[in-house]
């Protein structure tokens, strides 16, 4: 996945609202490049239009103002705070399926899952069935799924919400080698943790007003010196 050079979106003036007159408006002038290599922390009071906005990120929402392109974005993954998944199959299942579809014979495809499930440290779930798992769990085992799915955009709602320190550290890890292996990660977040492990921070109430507009684009919380394609 490294040979995505031209893969980002940009959004350029983007605002939404809810509201039929639009004078209510979640956030206006939104103005940022999304590019792999960053993992990007969505971050603002609840109710601010976080969701909202990754809505908008992965183009099942329309905004009601400004523009949204994609550029070889390929597969879009979006893990929920609580993901949906198929009651009665494994967990090691809801991973090997992207495999699958792929064309790798089922054997294959299993290894490659149990890999994925012990880098996420499922290992041990792997055969439980996903109504069987926590909510934690079942957002870990989609995030698991989401690399396996090779998803150029990942939008991730409140990963380490309801994780302790350490798996909460091994799941920002795992966002971290995801951007770094070529997809586009946004994550949506209340969690300090999560924040200060993230790249770039976009906080929506920097776009909530017309005076503060196109003053924080890509505010760089931690500079990785790292090289952009
Ligand atoms: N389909 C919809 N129709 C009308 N209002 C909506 C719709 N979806 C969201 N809203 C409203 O828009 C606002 C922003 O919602 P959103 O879920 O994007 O916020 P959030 O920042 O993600 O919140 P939280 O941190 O609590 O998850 C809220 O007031 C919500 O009630």
């Amino acid at each position: 996945m490294n040979d995505h050079a031209a893969r980002r979106v940009t959004l350029t003036d983007v605002g939404h609202s809810f509201d039929a007159t639009g004078r209510d408006m979640l956030f206006r002038h939104l103005t940022v490049t999304l590019r792999p290599k960053h993992v990007y922390a969505l971050t603002g009071p609840s109710g601010s239009g976080k969701s909202t906005l990754l809505s908008i990120i992965a183009g099942w929402t329309k905004p009601v103002a400004g523009v949204v392109e994609r550029f070889d974005c390929g597969r879009v993954c979006w893990v929920l705070q609580n993901p949906h998944g198929v009651a009665r199959r494994s967990a090691v299942d809801h991973v090997a399926l992207p495999f699958i579809a792929r064309g790798e014979r089922r054997r294959d495809a299993q290894s490659r899952a149990m890999e994925l499930l012990r880098a996420f440290g499922l290992e041990s779930l792997a055969f439980k069935p996903f109504r069987d798992l926590s909510g934690g769990e079942a957002q870990r085992l989609m995030l698991a799924r989401g690399v396996a799915s090779r998803a150029g955009l990942l939008l991730v709602d409140e990963p380490t919400a309801q994780l302790d320190l350490n798996t909460a550290a091994t799941v920002n890890e795992h966002l971290h080698s995801l951007s770094m292996s070529g997809s586009i990660v946004v994550v949506a977040t209340h969690d300090p943790r999560t924040r200060d492990a993230c790249t770039d921070l976009i906080d929506l109430r920097d776009w909530q007003d017309e005076t503060s507009a196109n003053t924080s684009v890509n505010k760089e919380v931690r500079d990785d010196e790292r090289q952009t394609p």
